[in-house]
């Protein structure tokens, strides 16, 4: 597991694009017949993915944890990027196709990965926190028939905002979040950019009380996106190519314009669950 430590808006600013990437970037997530995790000393948000080919993957908490199992003492949430796949959780089998997600609650103890197709795997990208309580572990479809261990997306939790004027159209998806997945402290969600629209998450803003990590997706190989960070009065951008995640600190706004529309998914961890809890800046104020 590789470990990144936090870091002061007063360092940031002076970061080159090297050091501003070694810091804040995750790239190489998706490799086939691995797990990889990283750890952030921000709120201590593990961002990782699977991509099991022709045999499962199992989780397992590794030195750092200083754990037993990995949701010894913590929560996750999953989104699967790729191929159709199952994740089996202390014995039951859950199968997840392309953008089906996952809430598994702390004390879960043996989580294993598996692809369908090892020409065709699926990708499994995480986010886990901390957690103090076991909330139930369900299956996150978009749509479909509820049932016993599986959540539908409300509709209220598909949010359409901005206009293709503004090249910010697009749908927030949010998968986990009270009221329809619980969880100690982790939302996560994936929003989808309409064609024609480019920018994610502006007008942009912070939230002092939650970090964020972002995963972007969906790109064709030659596309980018430009992810912003910083304090709003001292912006950086960060090149992001496809599958790449990046952590946004408290302090920083985390925004993005592509150069054709993508998806990403997001996930939030810290003081509270109030998705609208966010500090607004106003376009004009950025610079
Ligand atoms: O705090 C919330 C997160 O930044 C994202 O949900 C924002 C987002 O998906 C968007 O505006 O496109
Ligand atoms: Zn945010």
């Amino acid at each position: 597991m590789e470990i990144r430590t936090a870091s002061s808006p007063r360092d940031v600013k002076h970061y080159t694009t090297e050091r501003l990437r070694e810091e804040f970037l995750i790239q190489n997530l998706f490799v086939g017949g691995e797990i990889k995790l990283v750890y952030s000393h921000i709120d201590r948000i593990i961002t990782g993915a699977a991509v099991p080919t022709d045999k499962p993957l199992v989780l397992t908490a590794g030195e750092e944890l200083r754990a037993d199992y990995f949701l010894q003492r913590r929560e996750m949430g999953i989104i699967n990027v790729g191929g159709k796949g199952t994740i089996t959780v202390d014995g039951r089998a859950y199968t997840l196709d392309y953008k089906d997600g996952m809430y598994i609650g702390m004390g879960q103890k043996d989580i294993s990965f598996a692809s369908e197709d090892a020409t065709n795997p699926a990708k499994f990208y995480l986010n886990s926190a901390p957690a103090h309580t076991t909330y139930p572990t369900v299956l996150i479809k978009m749509d479909g028939e509820k049932e016993e261990g599986v959540v539908i997306i409300k509709d209220e939790n598909k949010v359409e905002l901005g206009t293709l004027e503004e090249s910010n159209h697009r749908v927030i998806n949010k998968y986990i979040l009270p009221g329809q997945v619980e969880s100690c402290q982790l939302v996560m969600g994936m929003t989808a950019l309409k064609p024609g629209s480019v920018w994610n998450t502006m007008p942009c803003h912070t939230h002092d009380r939650r970090m964020e990590v972002y995963l972007y997706f969906e790109m064709p190989e030659d596309a980018f996106v430009m992810h912003y960070m910083g304090e709003p009065t001292q912006t950086r951008h960060i090149v992001m190519r496809n599958e790449e995640a990046v952590i946004s600190p408290s302090w920083s706004i985390h925004a993005g314009s592509g150069s054709r529309a993508y998806t990403f998914i997001w996930g939030m961890v810290g003081e509270n669950q109030v998705f609208t809890d966010m500090d607004a800046v106003d376009n004009k104020d950025l610079r």
